[in-house]
C-alpha cells in the first residue's frame, strides 16, 4: 500500500490554524466486536465524522485487539488514502509492542507513542524522562526516517518537554484525564495552569502540542482557551457516546462549535 505521508507543509489544521478535531473510533469497534455482524461499521463511522467536518481519524490498536483490529487499521488507511487525502490518520500505541509494524507498513501522517502495558484498561500516564529516553530514541528516529510525524503522550510536566525535543519528536500529546477529572471542581484552575505551563514549555522548545483523553463537550472549550497552541485534540469515548444520542454528524458539528468558541473569545478580547 502507498504510504499516507503528506508533505511537511500539510499541517492538517482546521481552517485558520485552529485546533483540529481527530475522532478516535476505538469505541465503535468495541461495540462491533460484541457480534460477528460487522455493525456498527468503523469505516462508515469515520466517513460520517469526516463528512461532518472532522479533520482527522485516530485509532489505538491495542495488542489484545479488544476494539480496533489490524484489519480496521488497514481498511481505514486505504479509505483515507483513496477518498480523504487531506485527512490526518493518527495511529496511537506502544512502539515496543505492536505499533511499529503499522508504522512501517502504512506510514500514517502521525504516530503517537503511548507507554501502555499490554493489558492496560485505558491509557493513564505519559512517558517518563530521562528513564524512557534510551528505548524511545531508535523508535522515534525510525518513524521520522519513514516520514511519519511523531507525537509522545505526556503528563503535564513542563520540565519533560526538553527531553521530548532532545529525542527529535515533533509533538507532544498532553494526557488530559487529570484536567477532565478536575473540571468543575476547586482544583480545576490549578490543574489547568499546569497544562498551560507545559504547553508553553513545549512551544518554547519547538514542539507542537496535541491533547487528548476524556475531553468532552463540557470541558473542551475551557481547555483550549487556557492552553496555548493546541494543534489537535483526539476525542473518542465521549464523542462516540454523544453520537449514540445525537448521531455522528450533529456530534462532530457540536465539538467543532466547542473548538470555535475557544477562539471567538480570544479573537474578540
Ligand atoms: C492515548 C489515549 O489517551 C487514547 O488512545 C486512549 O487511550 C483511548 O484508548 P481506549 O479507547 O482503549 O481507552
Ligand atoms: N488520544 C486520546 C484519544 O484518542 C481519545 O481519548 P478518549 O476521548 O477516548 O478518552
Amino acid at each position: 500500500m502507498n504510504p499516507l505521508v503528506a508533505p511537511e507543509s500539510s499541517s492538517h489544521h482546521a481552517a485558520g490554524g485552529r485546533c483540529a478535531l481527530s475522532v478516535n473510533v476505538n469505541k465503535v469497534a468495541l461495540l462491533r466486536n460484541t457480534r460477528h455482524l460487522g455493525i456498527p461499521s468503523v469505516l462508515r463511522a469515520a466517513e460520517a465524522c469526516l463528512l461532518a467536518g472532522a479533520q482527522g481519524i485516530t485509532v489505538h490498536p491495542r495488542p489484545d485487539a479488544r476494539h480496533i483490529r489490524s484489519q480496521d487499521v488497514h481498511e481505514l488507511a486505504e479509505m483515507l488514502r483513496r477518498d480523504w487525502p487531506q485527512v490526518e490518520y493518527n495511529i496511537e500505541g506502544n512502539p515496543t509492542q505492536n505499533l511499529m509494524d503499522f508504522v512501517r507498513e502504512l506510514r500514517p501522517h502521525q504516530v503517537t507513542f503511548v507507554p501502555d502495558s499490554e493489558d492496560q484498561f485505558t491509557s493513564d500516564h505519559g512517558w517518563q524522562f530521562p528513564a524512557d529516553l534510551q528505548r524511545l530514541a531508535p523508535l522515534v528516529a525510525e518513524a521520522k526516517a519513514l516520514g511519519v510525524r511523531v507525537s509522545l503522550f505526556m503528563d503535564p510536566v513542563p520540565e519533560a518537554m526538553a527531553f521530548v525535543a532532545q529525542l527529535g519528536a515533533d509533538r507532544v500529546e498532553l494526557y488530559t484525564e487529570t484536567y477532565a477529572s478536575a473540571f468543575g471542581s476547586e482544583r480545576e484552575a490549578a490543574v489547568l495552569a499546569g497544562f498551560t505551563r507545559t504547553a508553553e514549555a513545549a512551544l518554547a522548545v519547538g514542539l507542537g502540542v496535541n491533547a487528548g483523553h476524556d475531553l468532552n463537550r463540557d470541558n473542551l472549550t475551557a481547555f483550549l482557551r487556557a492552553v496555548p497552541g493546541v494543534q489537535e485534540v483526539s476525542i473518542g469515548h465521549a464523542l462516540i457516546a454523544d453520537a449514540l444520542e445525537l448521531g455522528y454528524a450533529e456530534t462532530v458539528r457540536e465539538y467543532q462549535r466547542c473548538i470555535q468558541r475557544a477562539y471567538v473569545r480570544a479573537e474578540s478580547a
